[in-house]
């Protein structure tokens, strides 16, 4: 038997008995824990009138409760690694050292006793980078007491599945290349697969960065980028668990079908509970109140394919821009004088001055945003008041005094004081209506929030440590503004700007910098791993993206049918589509336009079952054949892509097949209409 399989023989024998023995104890535990129910309910008219004894016994109660709850999860934990218990081995001999020791590498840490040496290192403990950066030869890890160098003598992967091992063989790189093949041949899934057996060099060193506070990756379709910022995510939560737990940290994802994709990756690398959210959903959240309802970015995309009068489009991009943010700037200093009108505050004995309010408000508290500032004022005046009447007013009273001051405000709609801005700038104002019959345009929820955020205290999110913002060439200079205002927090921000929805490729690495400052460290990563070459290389051509490289793992040429009708389109689809048991597990028909999608669906759903469509409001793809719009799919992946090109010339075509051609792991088909 080969070392490997003794291994899992041995490490499955470890795993077994641990599973026991932490079963007994958990049931030990179970047991204390009724005894001391059955001891409180007999007990507790006696227990001592202090309570002293009812508190301790409670305090007992729950480090018992919790000492379970954390052994079930080391259960479900040794549980889970029975099926694969490791991926990857490194022998090593430390400089000085006679013999060689043999680390395992898996998932998780396994040792039989906390404490002790583990006999599998989880894959983001210091020693398991040996396996990821180097090859047989000279190599060094970071430990906590520091630089730890040595040689490893032979490097193994092993594919270990349902408990039995399935291959095991020395790697170098080229090996590594045909696992890498191996595992992109299979079929895809309707959820992204975690790649900790094959993680590459390059990946490796954006996932253990701890040194730079924002990194910003640009990386060609299909390089990794999703994965490596989830894995990034599993190994800030494991090397920083004092300071970092899973709710500080939120990824910004473009929609709920792409979450839902993503989500299941923490939980399996055994991080739960991670927000993910839209930052149109924040905003959404974040205006209400202001407005009943807010166009969403897809509303503003196919607007864009319907095409907009070059006014709107200049207004729209201005809205967005840094020209805006100056503007706004300026607005808010004048906004000062406008915005207040003093009057003399009287309540009973309480009396201030317009001119006593107006200096406290220009100077005493000159640092906070004008529509909470009067609130501060007042608050200083009612602490005032109190001390000399050396009583606290009741509520009542104290809502007087508040109102008094809050009607100094002109308006306090951010609303209102947007339409001032856009008078100010010459711009069509929004209908003057009430906020529940207010439906912002997507060009305007950005720029309200940008007020709300400049004119009202309480923004920052403090609880969020880290953000992740993917598809980061499809935000707005406006909204990295509003990201950087809201999270002063370490971010991953990764994109591709060969994908931007828009006229022309958004290049944010040419503006992060003035926003983030000095921070942020780019970093491109070029290598490409969903498509065969034959998809890659035609992908290329269209976006005349040139300088990626890819596995070159071969597949079939990409076809290219024309056809006269939606029916031809149809058929066409039909004919070429293999799903099922022996073929493939998903097929995409993608298409510039909702209803083009919708249409296709309804005439795909006549002749098939497994046919689902996916648009905004969806929050999960399913195996079979999807049909949406390209801006719907992007993040995801198909086996087989089918573009369904619409008739005529359109603003976007080439994002929308760029986009499309690269979703596809292993066919891809363009169906142009004539
Ligand atoms: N090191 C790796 N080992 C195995 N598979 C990998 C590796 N890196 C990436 N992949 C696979 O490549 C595919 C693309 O990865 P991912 O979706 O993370 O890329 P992306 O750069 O975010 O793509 P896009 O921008 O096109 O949406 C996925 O199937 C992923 O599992």
């Amino acid at each position: 038997m080969s070392r490997g399989t003794d291994f899992l023989k041995y490490i499955t024998e470890q795993i077994q008995e641990g599973i026991q023995e932490l079963g007994a104890r958990i049931q030990e535990i179970q047991k204390d824990i009724a005894g001391m129910n059955d001891y409180y309910w007999e007990n507790y008219t006696e227990m001592d009138q202090y309570g002293y004894e009812n508190y301790d016994n409670q305090q007992a109660l729950l480090t018992q409760v919790s000492a379970n709850q954390e052994n079930q999860k080391r259960m479900s934990r040794m549980k889970k690694m029975l099926d694969s218990p490791f991926f990857g081995s490194v022998e090593f001999v430390y400089d000085g050292e006679e013999e060689a020791e043999v680390f395992y590498i898996g998932i998780g840490n396994f040792a039989r006793e906390r404490g002790q040496v583990p006999l599998i290192y989880d894959w983001r403990a210091p020693i398991s980078s040996l396996f990821y950066d180097y090859d047989k030869g000279r190599a060094a890890y970071e430990a906590p007491a520091g630089l730890l160098e040595g040689e490893i003598l032979s490097k193994w992967q092993y594919k270990i599945r349902g408990g039995k091992m399935v291959y095991e063989f020395e790697s170098d790189m080229k090996i590594d290349d045909d696992i890498l093949k191996q595992e992109l041949g299979a079929n895809s899934d309707t959820q992204l697969k975690n790649i900790v057996r094959t993680i590459q060099r390059e990946q490796n060193a954006i996932i253990r960065n701890t040194e730079d506070k924002i990194l910003a990756i640009q990386g060609a379709a299909g390089s990794g980028k999703t994965s490596v910022a989830l894995h990034r995510i599993a190994y800030l939560l494991y090397h920083d668990r004092k300071n970092l737990n899973s709710s500080n940290i939120l990824i910004l994802s473009p929609n709920s079908v792409f979450s839902d994709y993503i989500s299941h990756i923490l939980p399996e690398l055994g991080e739960e509970n991670i927000q993910e959210m839209s930052l149109d959903l924040f905003a959404y959240r974040e205006l209400e109140g202001i407005a009943a309802d807010c166009e969403d970015r897809y509303h503003q995309i196919e607007k864009q394919i319907a095409g907009m009068d070059a006014q709107s489009e200049k207004r729209f991009r201005w809205k967005q821009s840094e020209e805006f943010v100056r503007a706004v700037e300026g607005f808010l200093i004048e906004l000062e004088d406008r915005l207040v009108d003093f009057r003399d505050v009287r309540y009973k004995t309480l009396e201030k001055k317009a001119e006593e309010i107006l200096d406290f408000f220009y100077y005493k508290f000159a640092d906070i945003p004008l529509l909470s500032r009067m609130d501060a004022v007042r608050d200083y005046f009612i602490d005032e008041y109190e001390t000399l009447c050396k009583r606290e007013l009741c509520e009542e009273e104290a809502g007087v005094i508040k109102e008094k001051f809050r009607k100094m405000y002109v308006t306090t709609d951010l609303y209102e004081i947007y339409n001032w801005f856009l008078t100010e700038n010459g711009l069509p104002v929004l209908p003057d209506i009430p906020p529940e019959r207010r439906i912002l345009a997507y060009e305007d929820v950005f720029p309200i929030l940008y007020l709300k955020y400049r004119l009202c205290a309480g923004a920052v999110r403090r609880d969020i440590r880290h953000l992740v913002i993917d598809e980061m060439q499809d935000y707005s200079y406006l909204q990295y503004v509003i990201l950087e205002r809201l999270f002063p927090c370490s971010m991953t921000i990764l994109g591709d700007r060969a994908q931007t929805i828009d006229g022309k490729m958004q290049d944010v690495l040419a503006f992060l910098p003035k926003i983030f400052g000095r921070k942020v460290r780019r970093i491109e990563m070029n290598r490409s791993y969903r498509n065969t070459a034959e998809i890659a290389e035609y992908a290329g051509k269209i976006a005349g993206v040139e300088g990626i490289g890819y596995l070159q793992r071969h597949g079939k040429e990409v076809k290219k049918y024309f056809c006269r009708s939606q029916e031809e389109t149809v058929c066409r689809i039909l004919e070429n589509v293999r799903l099922g048991a022996e073929e493939y597990e998903t097929a995409a028909v993608l298409t510039m336009t909702e209803r083009e999608a919708g249409e296709l669906y309804l005439a795909l759903k006549e002749r098939r079952e497994d046919v689902f469509y996916i648009d905004r409001d969806s929050s999960a793809f399913r195996k079979g054949m999807t049909v949406t719009t390209f801006y719907m799919a992007k993040g995801l992946e198909f086996d087989q892509v089918f573009i369904a090109e619409g008739d005529g010339e359109n603003p976007l075509d080439r994002q929308f097949r760029y986009i499309c051609a690269t979703r596809a792991l292993h066919e891809l088909y363009e169906i142009g209409i004539i």
